[in-house]
């Protein structure tokens, strides 16, 4: 077992999906797996391994923030050798072509982390991108399944409350999206050169100020999950 997943090597799957909240990890092991069993409880970060389409799929929950979701991708990817890492999340809609339950996928990532310097120093800005293939096949995969996808940049943000930040200037240069995970999980997958993609639901809009009712964000969850499960089986 590693410092914060407690399964044995073997356990966890290649395939991995990452949503922020464990209690979505126990509804898509609960849902969308067959044979799903909890190898993880430490912390309360949920993670099941089970099948789709006869499929090893692992699931596991990876908290909010960039330095939690980066304990979890690192541990996965080093110590049980995860190779394909798809974030299923929700963000936060901030520019007027991204409707509220709209499914995002993020093309790459702009961050305000100073994840990037400490690693490149200050003059190298690397960019955090998805995997082409996967990326590629999930938006595929959502034609197939009528099911509108937005494709993008999007901003991964340290702060939920930030009265800094200029998110019209962020919109203006075409960014559809904010969250607080992806960028990290795209960094460490060019780290150790595994394959990730983050696919999100916008369950609220910074610019209409709506949000998508608690008990309704399940429904088009699932839209992306179905997705994300298609996606990674590939
Ligand atoms: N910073 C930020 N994060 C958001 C927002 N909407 C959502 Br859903 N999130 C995500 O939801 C959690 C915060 O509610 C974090 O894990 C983010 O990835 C938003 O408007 N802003």
């Amino acid at each position: 077992m590693s410092l914060h997943i407690g399964a044995q090597a073997g356990e966890i799957a290649k395939r991995v999906l990452l949503p922020g909240d464990p209690l979505r990890a126990k509804h898509i092991a609960e849902n969308f797996l067959e044979d799903a069993k909890c190898y993880n409880e430490i912390r309360g970060a949920f993670g099941y391994t089970g099948t789709y389409k006869g499929v090893p799929v692992s699931v596991q929950g990876t908290g909010m923030g960039i330095p939690s979701i980066s304990i979890y991708v690192t541990e996965l990817i080093r110590e049980y050798g995860a190779r394909k890492l798809i974030r299923v999340g929700t963000c936060g809609a901030m520019h007027e072509n991204i409707n509220l339950r709209d499914i995002v996928i993020a093309q790459g990532t702009t961050t305000d982390s100073s994840i990037i310097r400490n690693i490149f120093g200050p003059t190298i800005n690397f960019a955090p991108l998805a995997d082409y293939e996967l990326m590629s096949k999930a938006m595929e995969v959502g034609q197939s399944l009528k099911i509108p996808t937005k494709v993008g940049n999007i901003v991964t943000v340290d702060r939920f409350y930030d009265d800094d930040i200029d998110n019209e200037k962020l919109r203006r240069y075409g960014i559809l999206a904010v969250e607080m995970e992806t960028a990290a999980l795209y960094l460490l997958a060019a780290k150790y050169r595994v394959q990730s993609l983050g696919i999100f639901t916008a369950s609220d809009h910074l610019l209409t100020k709506e949000a998508v009712p608690a008990e309704e964000r399940q429904t088009n969850f699932n839209d992306m999950i179905k997705i994300a499960l298609e996606t990674i089986i590939q």
